[in-house]
């Protein structure tokens, strides 16, 4: 009997979608049928891009569309492809470069570094237009001036020097639509790294040309030490005077636990239990001064604090029906610039923000439940959609869309905007990530050169590239190549690289001039209130976690394999069992994970 092949995950992945396709009856041959490229440990598959403009890489590709039906890839993220020298010179200065610990001064950003104000790095607006326009010149007059603004911008960044930027035009255009349709935005960022996710320009487009209000949303606030959180916020504060700060976290006190991941426990994401709500009202309420009514919303929020404290955990199935709308096309294209506030006394909240900054989870918090897919893909909302939260207040999602900024690339993806799986070469960013992180004593790795069963006896530790990093991850997590049985070196470079954007490995940022107030952010008298809105209950519990950090040790709990290796949805039960960062029954939502910035604890690796 011949040896059975073996077949990896993503083959028998592809192999249903092509069977899929061929039901269907897609032959394969249009542009829908194409997949996105992967490069698996140096050999490159098929790429995916369109043969008219093969300077730019689509991502996020759907298996198939049909004739006269929606056409799943319509708003997929378009990125500039990179050349192949770029890519190959990077991943040899991954296999060669020794890493180096940053200073702690490296790790603080400024935001005028990150979006210069001379280098016009501003976002495409919509071109006027009238009713007596058609539908194509209009379309015509849009993309005509989405090519001036690209070359505008170009003229004034010499190649390279851009950031990934979106270059799909469609979802700028839900963004001008959203802008368009809401009374007040809430920008949504990743608190993590706020400023990389934040263009001025859009802030002074807003605040200036359309006069609304910004709420600024710092979201993922769990992820981040509670002085780094406010140290963020008084930052943001002064730089642009008028925005509203809200911080905020979907996963309140829910601390990843190793010991229920590898059990593999499933548990419902609980939506009820996010940290800033109130703080969203709060600053509506302040905007809109008494023009809408937003009692019904007040009393949601009273309501559902109540029926938390007599379920413990509200279900589903008791909770309120949310009326979402769909928006057509044509609603998209003919609509008016200057659209009434509060029409029919409906505040309208647009939800906007870069890919993965944790949009669609806000939506949910606010609801209580889930009404939006969440995905750890980037790019995974596609279209916006309308729901109304209660009958004065409608939230409106958005695709998320990366602006173009002078961000280094390899921080970029750490940052969440770039599908992992779908990387060219992701040898970069690990090891940008590992010299802003203490990877070695979090991940407990043996250096590759190292024979097994053999402990390095001389005092010097044996120096690292990223390269190493990965192989001996990949030894570690015991990933394997189909072909030769070889370390997989590229899908362990995947695995830490959802681990960073995931905040298991996690990079913060911080604001200039961080280190030198530490003190002062340490001891700030807000800090018992973000505690609090993290979930964090006793002080104690919070100072063990800042010595814990000193001494190195971490906490955090490897990935697991299966449900790990994909940039899979959040939706299924995936979500329960692992990045929706489970929590034991057992488990109250008050203690303070043992350094949870610091991620891996050293039996978890075994
Ligand atoms: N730790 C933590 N993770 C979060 C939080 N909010 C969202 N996430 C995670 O961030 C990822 C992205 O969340 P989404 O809500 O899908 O983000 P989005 O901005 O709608 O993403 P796109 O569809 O790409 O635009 C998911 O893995 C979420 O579980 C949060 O408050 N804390």
């Amino acid at each position: 009997m011949p040896r059975k092949k073996p077949f990896s995950n993503k083959q028998k992945k592809k192999q249903l979608q092509v069977k899929r396709e061929r039901k269907r009856g897609d032959t394969g041959s249009g542009p829908s049928s194409r997949n996105a490229s992967v490069e698996r440990g140096g050999e490159r598959q098929s790429d995916t891009s369109d043969s008219e403009t093969t300077d730019i890489r689509r991502i996020n590709q759907q298996p198939f569309s049909r004739e006269g039906r929606y056409d799943p890839n319509r708003f997929r993220l378009h990125f500039e492809k990179e050349g192949k020298e770029e890519v190959e010179k990077r991943k040899k200065l991954a296999r060669e470069k020794v890493l180096q610990q940053v200073s702690d001064k490296e790790l603080e950003v400024d935001i005028n570094d990150i979006y210069p104000s001379e280098k016009g790095l501003g976002f495409p607006r919509r071109p006027s237009w009238n009713y007596e326009m058609t539908r194509e010149s209009l379309l015509r007059k849009e993309e005509k001036s989405y090519r001036d603004y690209l070359d505008d911008l170009h003229s004034r960044n010499p190649p390279g020097s851009l950031s990934h930027f979106e270059h799909n035009l469609e979802t700028w255009r839900q963004l001008w639509r959203v802008l368009e349709m809401s009374d007040v935005i809430l920008l949504i960022v990743d608190m993590r790294h706020p400023v990389l996710q934040f263009p001025p320009d859009l802030y002074h487009y807003i605040t200036g040309e359309l006069q609304k209000h910004v709420v600024l949303v710092l979201n993922k606030a769990d992820l981040c030490p509670p002085p780094l959180v406010i140290a963020w916020k008084h930052y943001m504060a002064s730089q642009f005077p008028h925005l509203e700060i809200v911080c905020f976290t979907s996963h309140r006190g829910q601390p990843y636990s190793t010991v229920l991941q590898k059990k593999r426990m499933r548990r419902k994401a609980d939506w009820s239990q996010a940290g800033g709500p109130l703080d969203i009202l709060k600053s509506c309420q302040e905007i809109t001064s008494g023009r809408v009514d937003l009692s019904s919303w007040e009393q949601k929020i009273q309501r559902d604090a109540v029926s938390e404290r007599l379920d413990g955990e509200r279900t589903d199935e008791g909770a309120e029906s949310v009326l979402v709308e769909h928006q057509s096309d044509s609603a998209l294209e003919m609509s008016s610039p200057s659209q009434e506030l509060y029409k029919d006394g409906v505040l309208t909240l647009g939800c906007i923000g870069f890919p993965n900054v944790g949009k669609s989870s806000v939506i949910n918090s606010l609801v209580g439940r889930k009404v939006v897919s969440v995905s750890r893909t980037p790019g995974h909302t596609k279209y916006f959609q309308t729901y109304y939260l209660t009958p004065t207040v409608k939230l409106c999602d958005c695709p998320g869309l990366v602006f173009p900024s002078r961000v280094n690339k390899q921080l970029q993806i750490l940052a969440g905007i770039y599908p992992v799986s779908q990387l060219q070469e992701p040898y970069s960013s690990v090891g940008y990530l590992c010299e802003r992180t203490p990877f070695l004593s979090i991940l407990k790795l043996k250096h590759p050169s190292l024979q097994e069963n053999e402990r390095n006896q001389e005092s010097e530790e044996p120096s690292w590239t990223a390269w190493d990093v990965c192989e001996a991850w990949a030894e570690r997590r015991g990933y394997k190549t189909a072909k030769a049985a070889r370390n997989d070196v590229y899908r362990a470079a995947n695995s830490l690289l959802r681990l960073a954007i995931d905040g298991r490995l996690c990079l913060c940022l911080r604001p200039p001039g961080y280190s030198c107030l530490r003190e002062h952010w340490e001891n700030h008298p807000d800090l018992p209130e973000i505690m609090a809105l993290q979930g964090r209950a006793t002080e104690e519990e919070g100072t063990a976690e800042r010595d814990d950090e000193e001494d190195g040790e971490s906490s955090t709990e490897p990935e697991e394999e299966r449900d790990r290796d994909a940039d899979d949805d959040e939706d299924g039960d995936d979500e329960d069992e692992g990045f929706g960062h489970p929590r034991r029954s057992d488990d109250k939502p008050s203690g303070f994970t043992v350094n949870m910035y610091n991620v891996l604890r050293e039996n978890e690796c075994e």
